[in-house]
């Protein structure tokens, strides 16, 4: 789909790398010729993910950071500049959620994903734009978001998440602006629903009721993670460069689904709707 060096000798940091959606994205950047650098909270989930993420090749530097703490992701660029001496692109993928009733959640509880999804992208964004304004070099910034952030509409029972990844995607629409003189681009994705084991774990109360969200979905499946990864190849690469400010849903069309007042109706067969038109040709 893409040429094989359209991310050649970019050097791409992502937070949560070494999982789920952000290993996807990372294997196909890789494969695109950039070079890595993953970083989250387990050194020993990176050290396993840089391993198999090189089997065939590439480079993939991981240093362990909480981007709740400023000061360990100045530790980071710092690491990161030691190593590849620059950073091109950043796409901050690390989140923290699970499902509850707002009523229930405790003060640390709504702390802790505010701070790692809405304090720890800022601190991310922050730190590295500083360097690069600094460099008087360009670069770009996709940030990982969710559809309940991009529809504008939030979602109960993961309200910490939903406020935070507004906060973020207003971050990075304010960006795209303030920051454009520099030539630092910014960009978002909200995927669906996208199988990993730590959004799966956390959100899914049960497998019927993942089958039955999953029928929901216009297209009535999940997404292929390759299918979000060739997504974020795209909008970090120089092909996408007009392309600023932007979030790019990736759901099968779900969001919509719930949006449109009749689209319920997709339950009714063709016979319901033998009935149904007779019987309101009639009156
Ligand atoms: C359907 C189809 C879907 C389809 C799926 C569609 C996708 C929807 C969008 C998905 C978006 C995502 O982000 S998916 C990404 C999912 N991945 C992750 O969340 C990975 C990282 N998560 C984590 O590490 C943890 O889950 C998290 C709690 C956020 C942070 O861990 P910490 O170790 O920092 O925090 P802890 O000390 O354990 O907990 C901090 C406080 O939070 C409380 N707490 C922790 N879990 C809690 C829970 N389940 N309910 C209430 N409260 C909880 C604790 O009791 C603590 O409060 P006190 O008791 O008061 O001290
Ligand atoms: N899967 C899906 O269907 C959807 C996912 N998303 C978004 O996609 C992204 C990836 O999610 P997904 O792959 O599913 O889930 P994962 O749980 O696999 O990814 C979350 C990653 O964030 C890292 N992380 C969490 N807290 C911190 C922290 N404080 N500091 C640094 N890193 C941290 C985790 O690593 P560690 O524990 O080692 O710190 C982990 O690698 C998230 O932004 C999520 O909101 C959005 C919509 C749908």
């Amino acid at each position: 789909m893409f040429r094989s060096d359209l991310l050649r000798d970019k050097v791409i940091v992502i937070t949560g790398g070494g999982t789920g959606l952000g290993r996807a994205i990372g294997e196909r950047y890789l494969e695109l010729g950039a070079k890595l650098a993953i970083a989250s909270r387990r050194k020993d989930v990176l050290q396993t993910a840089a391993q198999e993420m090189t089997q065939n090749g590439g480079e993939v530097f991981y240093h362990p950071c909480d981007v709740r703490d400023p000061s360990q992701v100045t530790e980071l660029f710092d690491a990161i500049y030691a190593h590849y001496g620059k950073v091109d692109i950043l796409v901050n993928n690390a989140a923290g959620n699970f499902i509850s009733p707002t009523e229930r959640l405790s003060s640390r509880a709504v702390d802790s994903v505010l701070n790692i999804v809405l304090h720890g992208t800022f601190y991310m964004t922050l730190e590295l734009g500083k360097r690069w304004i600094e460099e008087k070099k360009s670069g770009t910034m996709l940030n990982i978001v969710t559809t309940y952030a991009a529809s504008g509409a939030g979602s109960g029972f993961v309200v910490p998440s939903a406020a935070a990844k507004a906060g973020v995607l207003t971050l990075t629409r304010s960006l795209a602006v303030e920051w454009a003189k520099y030539g630092i681009r910014q960009v978002a994705i909200a995927p669906g629903m996208f199988p990993t084991e730590g959004a799966w774990s956390r959100l899914v109360p049960s497998e019927e009721m993942g089958e039955r969200l999953l029928n929901r979905v216009p297209l009535h499946r999940a997404g292929n993670k390759s299918e979000l990864a060739n997504l974020a190849a795209f909008l970090v690469s120089d092909e996408a460069a007009y392309i600023n400010g932007e979030v790019v849903t990736i759901d099968g069309g779900e969001w919509l689904q719930g949006a449109g007042e009749f689209n319920e109706l997709a339950d009714l067969t063709n016979e319901d709707w033998d009935q149904l038109s007779a019987k309101m040709r009639s009156k």
